[in-house]
């Protein structure tokens, strides 16, 4: 990986999907991930898990993505695509799920300009803020941007950042929204009819 060829989501002879999952902080997208997962065979690669990963490795980047992650602020792109980019060559799969990714104009083009690839499609989540705000305040997993203040800038960014991201793939004919607000059962169900239409 690492320039743009003829065929885009080819890496080291072997034909690489990926599906970008995205939806404002809360929506849902790790839980579904994770189900998708066990049906359908794919390898989970969450940006934020990755990062946060990155913190408690020691790396000399942790203190800056800490600081970026309580904030609320997007990370530079090159240092989230080094880690996806390490995570798709470590992998056997040839299918990824990308989580939380691209959150940003920054994150999109990079990524495309980077790597040559392009997402079979794009998974929106989508959901209420006042939904997610309750979920985020009842995951209990101690994220440090579980918190009123940071889920609000969380909110800001996703609005004025990441929602364009979801706009341009709409308007490749990329997105499939499902409805993120119904119980996590309900919400797979329809996860999984888009699925079943995904060329494996
Ligand atoms: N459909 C749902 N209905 C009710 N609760 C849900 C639903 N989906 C997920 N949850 C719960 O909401 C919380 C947030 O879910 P999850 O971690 O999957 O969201 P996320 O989109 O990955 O969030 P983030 O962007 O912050 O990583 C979790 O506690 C999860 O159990
Ligand atoms: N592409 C990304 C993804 C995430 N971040 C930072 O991590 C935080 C948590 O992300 P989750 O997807 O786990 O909610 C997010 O608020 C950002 O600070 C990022 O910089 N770039
Ligand atoms: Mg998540």
């Amino acid at each position: 990986m690492g320039s743009v060829t003829d065929s885009p989501n080819t890496e080291a002879g072997k034909k690489i999907t990926v599906i970008f999952v995205l939806g404002g902080p809360g929506s849902g997208k790790g839980t579904q991930c994770t189900n998708i997962v066990q049906n359908f065979g794919y390898t989970h690669l969450s940006a934020g898990d990755l990062l946060r990963a990155e913190i408690k490795s020691g790396s000399e980047n942790g203190t800056m993505i800490q600081n970026m992650i309580k904030e609320g602020k997007i990370v530079p792109a090159e240092v989230t695509i080094k880690l996806l980019q390490k995570a798709i060559q470590e992998s056997d799969n040839e299918k990824f799920l990308i989580d939380g990714f691209p959150r940003n104009e920054e994150n999109r083009s990079s990524f495309e300009s980077i790597t040559g690839i392009v997402p079979e499609i794009v998974l929106f989540f989508d959901c209420s803020e006042e939904e997610m705000e309750k979920r985020l305040l009842g995951r209990n997993q101690g994220r440090e941007d579980d918190n009123i203040e940071t889920i609000r800038k969380r909110f800001n960014v996703y609005m004025e950042s990441s929602l364009p991201v979801i706009q341009y793939y709409d308007s490749l004919g990329k997105v499939r929204k499902i409805d993120a607000a119904k119980p996590i059962d309900a919400v797979f169900e329809d996860v999984k009819a888009i699925f079943e239409k995904v060329v494996a």
